[in-house]
């Protein structure tokens, strides 16, 4: 079993990276934790970066999570290499480019490019951002899948991710307490879906509502509140068309041996409970 501890990073390709960030410091509300020739380093918690855009394709986006050491990092790439995944361990430049002191690449079932990495380094700072949009830290990714029911069994059987909820065959998937890190998004092939923050009140939600408006960011989902986890959310469209969610109040999942997901009707109450509509589909 491949033991997922947290999510630790998204590296997107930026089609211009200048755009990629006055949008990460304008609109998001991320800090620049570096800014090298060819990327931008970006930061939303204590760590030396949760984001970061390249100068590259769109399309390659890639999805990391931390595992707790060197040999379950091992493993985790033994057991990769046993189901038939091709694994690529991380070149000392690789991990540099990373900020991390060991990865493995692989694809997941669908074809999304993940990463699993060893001691992702830290700042001494604490993150401060430009913009004040409540951003308490990187909380969960979004992910298209091909095939909900194949990619739950990869997340769930390969990996130690937990179904909280179900919308529909659309699992919401837990690592840890939180009630998801993961959520899978039909979808015709690979790709990160939506990239979510959690913020700190109600205020900053509806704060960010006027505030992206104003800027002309459109806003394709809410303000409204998701019945499964039970958070207040809004979202909202970035460079290349990337999708960013701000939420508040997602449960914590206090009983993890008894918690049975909940089974969701795919429908948009399912989505929001306030009557809010997606404008793109999940
Ligand atoms: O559309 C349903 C979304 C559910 C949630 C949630 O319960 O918080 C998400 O944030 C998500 O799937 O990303
Ligand atoms: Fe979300």
């Amino acid at each position: 079993m491949i033991e997922l501890r947290d999510l630790a990073y998204v590296r997107l390709g930026a089609s211009n990276l200048e755009d990629a960030q006055s949008f990460a410091t304008k609109s998001l509300g991320l800090q620049v934790g570096e800014q090298a020739k060819q990327a931008l380093y970006l930061r939303s918690d204590d760590r030396a970066h949760t984001l970061c855009y390249f100068e590259g394709d769109p399309q390659d986006q890639t999805v990391a999570f931390e595992i707790a050491d060197q040999d379950k990092l091992n493993a985790a790439g033994a057991t990769l290499d046993a189901l038939g995944h091709a694994v690529h361990a991380g070149t000392p430049d690789e991990c540099a480019l990373r900020k991390v002191k060991a990865f493995i690449g692989f694809k997941d079932p669908t074809g999304n490019q993940i990463e699993l990495v060893v001691r992702p380094e830290r700042n001494g700072k604490r993150y401060f951002a430009t913009r004040d949009a409540g951003i308490t830290g990187f909380s969960h990714v979004g992910l298209f899948t091909t095939d909900p029911l194949r990619d739950e069994l990869f997340w769930t059987q390969v990996c130690n991710a937990r179904v909280s909820d179900r919308i529909g065959d659309i699992a919401l998937m837990r690592v840890n307490a939180i009630h998801h890190t993961v959520a899978l998004a039909p979808g015709r092939g690979p790709g990160v879906h939506h990239i979510n923050h959690q913020v700190e009140s109600n205020d900053d939600v509806l704060r960010s509502y006027y505030h992206l408006s104003g800027q002309r960011v459109p806003i394709v989902f809410g303000p409204g509140r998701h019945p499964t986890s039970g958070a207040r959310f809004l979202y909202f469209q970035g460079p290349d068309a990337m999708v960013f969610e701000y939420s508040v109040g997602v449960d914590e999942i206090e009983d993890e041996e008894g918690h049975r997901p909940r089974q969701f009707g795919f429908e948009p109450s399912s989505l929001c409970m306030w009557g809010a509509r997606s404008g793109r589909p999940r």
